[in-house]
């Protein structure tokens, strides 16, 4: 298994690689345009283990910059392979030097906002749905999102049966957690009102957070799953920055993947 997990910032990559106990930690691999990952690999445990290969990739803040370094790490191999058959023309692409792996899984990981009632603080949410929740357009009869206008989509759905595997690990790890849609959001909700706006558009959704749409288009373009995980760090609403738990929401995410670790040995 391959997985590409992509977060926003250095500190939320930090927890993802925390929580890949027992991985070994490759150096960083510059990717083109000036992005940079890293490699864990899992031990072999024996014979008929598969070795496990996780390459996080802090991608920046926000659906542009998640799809854009998430789409030139999915396209990454095409450049390493073509590099390598230039040095060396006689070198079978798959043998070549250097050349990153195709990935059988993407994840979108960090931290976010929780809707109250049903994901406090410290609570991990497994995303059944992506969801662009502010791509579209403001009519007078209300909000229409691009599909409702006849472009694109706004949703991403994860592999049917993926995210209750990954609520199985966390729940018998003892961590509170909830399979919920997960909103993608270019402004990060600051009123009531808002919050008010998104739930009755979105009555399921557990958290928002600015990068999991952006994610889920890149890896559907390479016609790969797609997985969201954010651990709540503040609540979605009135804005208050007091409120904010960014440390312990880190230290939830570095223990879901220490719990969601086996999900990766099986295919999605
Ligand atoms: O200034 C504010 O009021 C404010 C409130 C919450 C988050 C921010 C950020 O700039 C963080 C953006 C960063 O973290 C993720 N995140 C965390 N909480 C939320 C949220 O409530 N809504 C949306 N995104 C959130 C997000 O994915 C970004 O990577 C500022």
């Amino acid at each position: 298994m391959r997985v590409l997990v992509v977060t926003a910032v250095a500190a939320e990559a930090g927890s993802v690689a925390a929580g890949l106990a027992g991985f070994a930690d490759g150096s960083p691999r510059a990717l083109p345009g000036g992005y940079a990952l890293t490699r864990y690999a899992s031990p072999a445990s024996g014979a008929h283990t598969p070795v496990v290969l996780v390459d996080v990739l802090a991608a920046g803040v926000g659906p542009a910059a998640a799809a854009a370094a998430t789409a030139t790490a999915l396209t990454a191999p095409a450049h390493e392979q073509a590099r390598a058959l230039t040095a060396a023309p006689s070198q079978a692409p798959g043998d070549a030097p250097g050349t990153l792996p195709p990935y059988d899984l993407v994840v979108s990981a960090g931290i976010g906002g929780g809707f109250p009632s049903r994901a406090p603080l410290g609570t991990v949410v497994v995303a059944d749905e992506i969801i662009a929740a502010d791509l579209g357009a403001e009519t007078p009869d209300g909000y229409l999102p691009v599909d409702r206008l006849g472009f694109g989509r706004t949703t991403h759905l994860p592999p049917s049966g993926l995210p209750g595997r990954a609520a199985k690990l966390l729940e018998a790890g003892g961590l509170p957690h909830l399979v919920a849609p997960v909103l993608t959001v270019s402004t990060v909700t600051g009123t009531a009102r808002r919050a008010e706006e998104l739930i009755a558009r979105h009555p399921r959704a557990g958290a928002e957070a600015m990068e999991g749409f952006g994610v889920a288009e890149a890896a559907a373009a390479h016609a790969l799953p797609v997985l969201e995980i954010r651990a709540v760090s503040n609540p979605v609403g009135p804005r208050d920055r007091d409120a904010w738990r960014i440390k312990e929401a880190l230290d939830s995410l570095r223990h879901a993947f220490q719990l969601l670790t086996p999900l990766f040995e099986e295919s999605p």
